[in-house]
């Protein structure tokens, strides 16, 4: 049986993976994003899922090794996780009330086979006051993410709509990568669900 491996310390690839019951072992990639030259979204996380993807060797025969690089961009603009609270009030301040692309590129890798895609999902913010986006920064959801916002938590507030795959903005474009693992032998455990039903009885 091929064994997936995530290359990745984001908690959240994690749980898109357990949210589909897809076992797993987490590797850290230890690839410094800060060198990576400056292109346009699409290139640069396709470069980079392939970095991280490579950055990690295969330590058995059967292991597939899954990578994955997200970014915000708008307007030529490539964002990445904020260094401060000055950069991300600058950030947020440059999404509010408009339409930005959320990028992510996708590495899987096996000793047999590779692909590599990229998916993007279209995002709108309300426009944001002063306060609101003070307000959400003193919350401290936006520092390990890209573009400042993280749309499963509190940033949830600041979205108006998306196009796309939601997944992909979290970090991982789910269904995809889902689709994908099945040319490489694995599959989710969808025996595994528990199936809640909720309502007036
Ligand atoms: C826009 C957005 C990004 N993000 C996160 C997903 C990614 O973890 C992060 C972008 O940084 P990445 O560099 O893609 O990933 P990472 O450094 O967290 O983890 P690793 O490289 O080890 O895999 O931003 C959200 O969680 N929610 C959002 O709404």
């Amino acid at each position: 049986m091929p064994q997936l491996v995530l290359a990745s310390s984001s908690p959240r690839r994690r749980e898109l993976l357990d949210l589909v019951n897809v076992p797993y072992e987490a590797r850290k990639q230890l690839v410094d994003e800060s060198k990576m030259t400056c292109r346009s979204p699409r290139a640069y996380v396709h470069a980079l899922a392939e970095l991280k993807g490579r950055s990690v060797p295969f330590s058995v025969d059967n292991e597939v090794i899954l990578s994955a690089d997200t970014v915000v961009s708008f307007e030529g603009n490539v964002l990445g996780k904020p260094k401060n609270r000055e950069q991300a009030f600058q950030m947020l301040s440059m999404l509010s009330g408009n339409i930005h692309d959320v990028y992510t590129g996708v590495m899987i890798r096996s000793s047999e086979q590779e692909t590599i895609f990229v998916e993007k999902t279209s995002v709108e913010f309300w426009p944001l006051s002063k306060e609101d986006i003070n307000d959400y920064l003193d919350t401290g959801d936006s520092y390990d993410k890209a573009g400042a916002y993280g749309i499963q938590s509190h940033g949830s507030i600041l979205v108006k709509q998306i196009k796309g795959d939601y997944y992909n903005v979290v970090g991982l474009p789910l269904s995809r990568v889902i689709r994908s693992l099945r040319s490489y032998g694995i599959y989710p455990d969808l025996s595994q669900q528990e199936h809640k039903v909720t309502g007036n009885s």
